[in-house]
């Protein structure tokens, strides 16, 4: 149903994140459409060495050297199977982009609020678009975050203020964009295919890449609210990048684990179209951000996708013999069914997954 204009314009009263933090010292407890109360029990000890996602080296997965390399892989594909999360180091991205990149974002959140309105949209793929929350026409509790999201491929799109934006968004984009290209060969290689095979058979060279830049300002109970509840991402892989501060905890075991990773490294986490791809051997972790009461996170989330019309499927050389767990959908139609209400914070994934006979 096409949305009326009345419920857009209630949609836009909904205040920032932001505007309800900056308002002022009286804001001492989380408002009641935002609390959301966690089990403190499902916390991993995080003084656990266990607790800790694997580390890939960049540098080793592109060597020359064919020991390093096949070693690097192994390791790749180990992180994808067991923990579906691991961080990214010697990738070659200048420390200085990713932290240009995160100030361009920090002060677009920073602008009047009139400013950002115009990129208030309820269409999915719109090129550029911000908001807060996760979809407030639907949202049961209301998250503690704003977003902005553009779209950097198959066609690059970009803010003209603040000013840098631009450059910094196209370069931040480019280079990531390449990270994830090796990374999606060196995944093809670890599950014994060609380099080239999921980029091919994704449509890779016209793939879909969003630049997700999430804002959670300080809360002061943040045990009582979520910046983004528990979730998978619908792509391919997805990488991302923070501030100092840390808030992104990854299901592990049952038991949620916070990621500390180094600094300038990647967080890579693999998407629910690969999941489908390797029909459940990789697996598209449920990951959620917590909120702190001592300064603003902020993260860039870069998830990595097929191109729009392109319908993943369990690659066949894959099975082993094993019967396709998921039937086919475009991924425009899948992330369509991960926005609406049918799939609010569910697994997707399920809507896909082939039933078993009885
Ligand atoms: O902010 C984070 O660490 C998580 C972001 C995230 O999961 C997402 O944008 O999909
Ligand atoms: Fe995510």
């Amino acid at each position: 149903m096409a949305p009326t204009t009345a419920t857009v314009a209630e949609e836009a009263k909904v205040a920032s994140i932001k505007t309800l933090t900056d308002a002022g010292a009286e804001l001492n407890s989380v408002p009641s459409e935002y609390t959301y109360v966690k089990d403190p029990n499902d916390q991993a000890d995080a003084s656990d060495p266990e607790h800790s996602i694997p580390t890939i080296d960049f540098a080793h997965l592109t060597s020359s050297s064919p020991d390093l390399r096949s070693k690097a892989i192994e390791k790749l594909g180990k992180a994808c199977e067991e923990w579906g999360f691991f961080q990214v180091i010697n990738h070659g991205v200048p420390e200085s982009l990713m932290k240009s990149m995160i100030e361009a974002c920090h002060k677009f959140f920073q602008l009047p609020e009139e400013e950002k309105k115009e990129f208030q949209s309820r269409k999915l793929l719109e090129p550029i678009k911000c908001g807060t929350s996760f979809n407030v026409a639907i949202d049961k509790v209301r998250l503690w975050r704003d977003y902005l999201k553009v779209i950097a491929h198959p066609e690059f799109h970009s803010l003209h203020k603040p000013a840098e934006y631009s450059d910094v968004s196209l370069e931040f984009s480019k280079q990531t964009r390449q990270v994830a290209t090796e990374l999606l060969s060196g995944i093809s290689e670890s599950l014994g295919l060609e380099a080239e095979y999921i980029a091919k058979a994704m449509n890779w060279d016209r793939g879909l890449q969003i630049l997700a830049a999430n804002y959670y300002p300080a809360c002061p109970q943040p045990d009582l609210a979520i910046g983004i509840p528990p979730h998978t991402d619908h792509g391919l892989v997805t990488l991302l990048i923070q501030n100092d501060m840390g808030g992104l905890e990854v299901q592990h075991n049952g038991k949620w684990v916070l990621v500390d990773c180094a600094p300038g490294a990647f967080v890579v986490n693999i998407g629910d179209q690969m999941q489908i791809l390797t029909n459940d051997k990789y697996k598209s972790v449920w990951h959620r951000a917590v909120v702190n009461n001592r300064a603003t996170r902020i993260s860039i989330a870069v998830p990595h996708g097929p191109a729009l019309e392109t319908a993943a499927l369990p690659i066949p050389e894959l099975l082993g013999g094993e019967a396709p767990k998921y039937i086919g959908m475009s991924y425009e139609a899948f992330m369509e069914l991960q926005a609406s209400p049918a799939a609010y914070m569910m697994p997707c994934l399920d809507h896909l997954r082939v039933k078993a006979d009885n």
